[in-house]
């Protein structure tokens, strides 16, 4: 929920390449979440819009300020910058501008760079996939979280992204990759970028330090939340983004029955770090009801 359409290439071509973080996503919710990657918005577009008319606030700024808090909410999250005074004049974005689950890793850091964005940038983006759960990949097996915390803000999906794939937990279809844990839902596309070279080090060097991942966190989402505007002609009101309560952990463990030999290590230039595995009997995950 946090993409937004921009192309700096297409803007170079004289060609429009959509307004960046400029709300269009409200504006044109029914154009905007009926593009494929957009699938399943339609029910937060509608939620929000109702609320941004309310306070009379431009729907660029309240996309913002609702991820914002919504990070805020969650234990050890962000707290993320928000700049306010986005025009509310925007137009649709064009389709085909965000990635999909079944997009390559290539295919996903050329599309990044578009928008300004490096290989090490997108991994620090993926923390968001640290509270994230998926609905419309396989709607047999909504609400199956991308890792085994996704209330918390922690480096849980770091490192239960790199433990070797065992099982399916849907279908296996539409960009879905086995996952280590029973009920976790794994998407192709962070299999994929948890392996590149160009990723890997910067994803494994979450597993173990949790500030690192919420600064670094903070740092691109305060990038992307101003792509296509000035942030000069913006006004930082920050102040008013809850404190979100603190991390009970920095270092990531290994799930039950899980040992080193699980890992998919994919950073040559460090070693995967010893994590201690989590007592206990293997379990399931549960799927986050909506
Ligand atoms: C880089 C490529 C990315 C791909 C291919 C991707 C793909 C996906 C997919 C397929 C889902 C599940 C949607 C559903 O079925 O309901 C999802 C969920 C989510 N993603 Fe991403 N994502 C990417 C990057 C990001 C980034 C950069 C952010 C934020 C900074 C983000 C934030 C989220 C959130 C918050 C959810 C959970 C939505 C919910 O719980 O309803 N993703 N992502």
């Amino acid at each position: 929920m946090f993409y937004v359409g921009f192309s700096i290439k297409a803007n170079l071509e004289g060609k429009f390449g959509g307004g960046g973080a400029d709300g269009s996503i409200l504006a044109f919710s029914d154009i905007e979440t009926s593009f494929a990657a957009n699938f399943g918005l339609d029910f937060t577009t509608e939620a929000f819009i109702p609320f941004a008319l309310a306070h009379n606030v431009s729907f660029g700024d309240f996309v913002q300020f609702a991820g914002a808090v919504g990070v805020s909410n969650c234990i050890g999250g962000p707290r993320l910058k928000f700049l306010a005074g986005r025009s509310n004049i925007s137009q649709p974005s064009p389709d085909g501008l965000v990635p999909e689950p079944t997009d390559s890793a290539d295919k996903i850091f050329d599309r990044l760079a578009d928008i300004g964005f490096s290989p090490i940038e997108v991994a620090d983006l993926l923390a968001a996939h640290s509270v994230s759960a998926q609905y419309e990949v396989d709607t047999d097996v909504a609400g199956s979280p991308f890792d085994s915390t996704p209330d918390t803000f922690d480096t849980q999906f770091f490192v239960e992204s790199l433990l070797k794939g065992t099982a399916f937990t849907g279908n296996g279809e539409g960009g879905e990759v086995m996952s280590p844990i029973p009920g976790e839902f794994r998407l192709q596309s962070d299999f994929a970028i948890s392996r590149d070279s160009r990723a890997a080090c910067e994803w494994q060097s979450f597993v173990n330090n949790h500030n690192a991942m919420v600064t670094k966190f903070e740092t691109v989402m305060s990038k992307l939340a101003t792509v296509g505007q000035d942030p000069s002609n913006l006004v930082d009101c920050s102040d008013v983004i809850p404190v979100p309560p603190a991390a009970k952990v920095q270092v990531g463990h290994l799930p039950p029955g899980k040992t080193l030999d699980d890992v998919d290590s994919a950073c040559a230039a460090t070693p995967f770090p010893s994590l201690a595995t989590q007592p206990g009997p293997v379990t399931s995950v549960l799927p986050v009801t909506a």
